[in-house]
C-alpha cells in the first residue's frame, strides 16, 4: 500500500528536478490525489469512457500509466470482446510497481480485459490501431516541441468511432484567472496536509519538467493533429480532462 508523500517536507538546500522514481513510487498514490484536485473522479470515469468508445479487437492503451489507476479502470469497466490494455511508462520504478498492482487487480476480480505493461517512451512506440488512448497527465510531461507528432500519431492510430481522453493541469491566459485558480490549488494541497515549504519545494522541483498549456493551445494543437473535435469534460480548479474526437 501507499506510504504517506513526505518527499518535500524537510528544507532542502538544493532540490534536483522532479523524476518518477522509487521514492516517488512509495508515495505516488497519495501524492497524486493530495495534488490533483478532481484525480480520482477522472479516472472512474475514463473507465466508462472507455466502455462508451472500446471496439472489439482493439487495443485501449494507457500512456504514462504509473501504477496504472486508468489501467485498473479501464479493465474493470469495458466488456467489449477481444479487447486488451497496453500500458505504457518510461519509469522503470513504476513499471515494476505497476505490474504487482496488476497482478493484486487479477487476483481480486475475474474477467477482467488481458493487460500488456512496457517499459518504453511514449515518444517512440510503435501504436497499434486503437479505439481508446488515454493520458491522464503524461502529455505536460513531455518537452512542448514533441507533443504535436505525438499527438498526429496517436491520431493517426485511432480506429473511426475511438477517442482521446487527455487529463492536464492547465494554466490560463488571464493573468487574474490564472492567479486564482492558481491559489485554489495551493489551498487545496494546504487542505490536504501539505506545509507551504513542501508545497513551494515540490513547485521548484517540477517547473522544468512539467509545462502545462492553456485549453485554447491544447484544442488548436488537437485539431492540427487531425482530430476533429475537442470536448472539456471535466475542469476542477486548474485540473481538466479532454475527449478528443477523430
Ligand atoms: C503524472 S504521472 C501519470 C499518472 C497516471 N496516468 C495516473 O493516472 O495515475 C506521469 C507519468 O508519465 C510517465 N512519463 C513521462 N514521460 C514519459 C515518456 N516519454 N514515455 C513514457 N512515460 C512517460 C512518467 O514516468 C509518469 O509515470
Ligand atoms: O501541479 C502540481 O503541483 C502537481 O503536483 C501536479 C502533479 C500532476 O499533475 O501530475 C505533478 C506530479 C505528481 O505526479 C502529481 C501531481
Amino acid at each position: 500500500m501507499s506510504e504517506p508523500d513526505r518527499i518535500f517536507s524537510q528544507p532542502q538546500p538544493h532540490i534536483p528536478d522532479f523524476t518518477f522514481n522509487e521514492d516517488v513510487v512509495r508515495v505516488f498514490p497519495d501524492m497524486i490525489k493530495r495534488s490533483a484536485p478532481g484525480y480520482p473522479t477522472i479516472v472512474e470515469n475514463i473507465g466508462l469512457l472507455g466502455a462508451r468508445f472500446a471496439q472489439p479487437d482493439s487495443v485501449l492503451y494507457d500512456l504514462g500509466c504509473s501504477l496504472g489507476a486508468v489501467t485498473q479502470a479501464l479493465r474493470r469497466h469495458v466488456k467489449t470482446e477481444r479487447c486488451r490494455v497496453i500500458g505504457v511508462d518510461n519509469s522503470s520504478a513504476m513499471i515494476q510497481r505497476c505490474r504487482e498492482y496488476m497482478l493484486a487487480q487479477d487476483s481480486m476480480y475475474q474477467e477482467l480485459l488481458p493487460v500488456e505493461l512496457q517499459e518504453a517512451d511514449i515518444l517512440e512506440l510503435d501504436f497499434q490501431p486503437c479505439s481508446l488512448v488515454a493520458m491522464n497527465f503524461t502529455l505536460q510531461f513531455i518537452a512542448p516541441e514533441q507533443r504535436l507528432d505525438l499527438l498526429r500519431r496517436i491520431r493517426q492510430s485511432l480506429l473511426p468511432g475511438g477517442a482521446l481522453v487527455l487529463s492536464e493541469k492547465l494554466c490560463f491566459a488571464d493573468p487574474e484567472e490564472h492567479a486564482l485558480l492558481t491559489d485554489l490549488h495551493i489551498d487545496f494541497k494546504r487542505a490536504n496536509g501539505y506545509s507551504d515549504l513542501e508545497i513551494a519545494q515540490k513547485r521548484t522541483a517540477i517547473e522544468n519538467v512539467m509545462r502545462p498549456d492553456t485549453f485554447e493551445t491544447h484544442r488548436e494543437r488537437l485539431l492540427a493533429a487531425g482530430f476533429s473535435k475537442v470536448v472539456l469534460w471535466f475542469q476542477c480548479l486548474n485540473f481538466s480532462s479532454m475527449i478528443a474526437l477523430p
